[in-house]
């Protein structure tokens, strides 16, 4: 037990949040008892409904702001600011429009007085695991979305974060955008041993993507059922085809669809 105690990162521990509407005078309850425990390494898909309270949650776990009851460890220690060692990924973007791709990446870097040889070797190596070499100099108005969106997951990972946290980072892309891009993060996440946390509403893509999909329920969201994927790594484009992932998505998809089509 104690092993296994030691190897939890992020215990999250009955949090709770309400907002004040200030707009109805109405208190929203956006989450409700949520305990998750995740292991170092472990990709964790946050399957749920929208408006069942994911970003709320992981932007209290990326210390952006904080639960109304309960807490949330890291390594043991209460989280209550961001830090460089947990990095978001948007859905859209956030790259900064004034700075090239090979500025955007580097920021994390400058930001920590990283000097400029090597935070440009950084950026260089990370732009090419993304895909994007060739690109450096250009201005995220010069890019598509899927492009951005690697642009935006190089700058996550520069500052070389123990976790990733991802907010429905594919959610603005055309759907062979997405299926690449699903691919080559669980390719980099893989190499790279992070954590990452991946919200969103696709069943499809958090079963591709997982170690564990843990599922929400509707407003006020809590944890739901847990889904462990024993696919084996690297996850490739085949895996699609794979019964047990083919049957787990259908199962996903009629239990949750009532609840669904309830929500917002
Ligand atoms: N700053 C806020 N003030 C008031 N209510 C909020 C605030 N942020 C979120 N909410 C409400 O809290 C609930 C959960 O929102 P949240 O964005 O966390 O859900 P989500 O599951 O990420 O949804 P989606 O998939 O649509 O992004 C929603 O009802 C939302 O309207």
């Amino acid at each position: 037990a104690r092993a296994a105690a030691a190897e939890v990162q992020i215990d999250i521990r009955n949090v709770g949040k309400v907002y004040d509407s200030k707009t109805t005078h109405q208190a929203v309850i956006a989450l409700d008892g949520v305990s998750l425990r995740i292991k170092k390494g472990e990709f964790i898909s946050l399957l749920g409904p929208s408006g069942c309270g994911k970003s709320t949650l992981l932007s209290i776990i990326a210390g952006f702001q904080s639960a109304s009851s309960g807490q949330i460890l890291q390594n043991g220690r209460p989280i209550s600011k961001p830090d460089a060692s947990r990095t978001v990924v948007f859905q859209d973007y956030a790259l900064f429009g004034w700075m090239t791709v090979q500025q955007n990446v580097e920021f994390g870097l400058k930001a920590k007085g990283m000097p400029k040889a090597q935070r440009a070797e950084i950026a260089r190596e990370l732009i090419k695991t993304v895909h994007l070499a060739g690109f450096e100099d250009k201005y995220p108005h010069q890019m598509s979305g899927g492009m951005k969106q690697r642009a935006a997951i190089a700058r996550a990972l520069a500052p070389d974060p123990d976790i990733l946290l991802m907010d429905e980072p594919f959610g603005a892309l055309d759907a062979q955008t997405r299926v690449l891009l699903q691919e080559e993060i669980a390719r980099i996440s893989t190499e790279a041993g992070k954590t990452v946390i991946f919200v969103t509403h696709g069943i499809d893509e958090a079963v591709f993507l997982a170690d564990r999909v843990v599922v929400m329920s509707p407003r006020p969201g809590r944890v739901r059922d847990e889904v462990l994927v024993p696919l084996p790594r690297p996850r490739t484009a085949e895996m699609r085809s794979d019964p047990w992932f083919v049957s787990t998505v259908k199962d996903l998809w009629e239990t949750l669809k009532p609840e669904w089509q309830k929500g917002e």
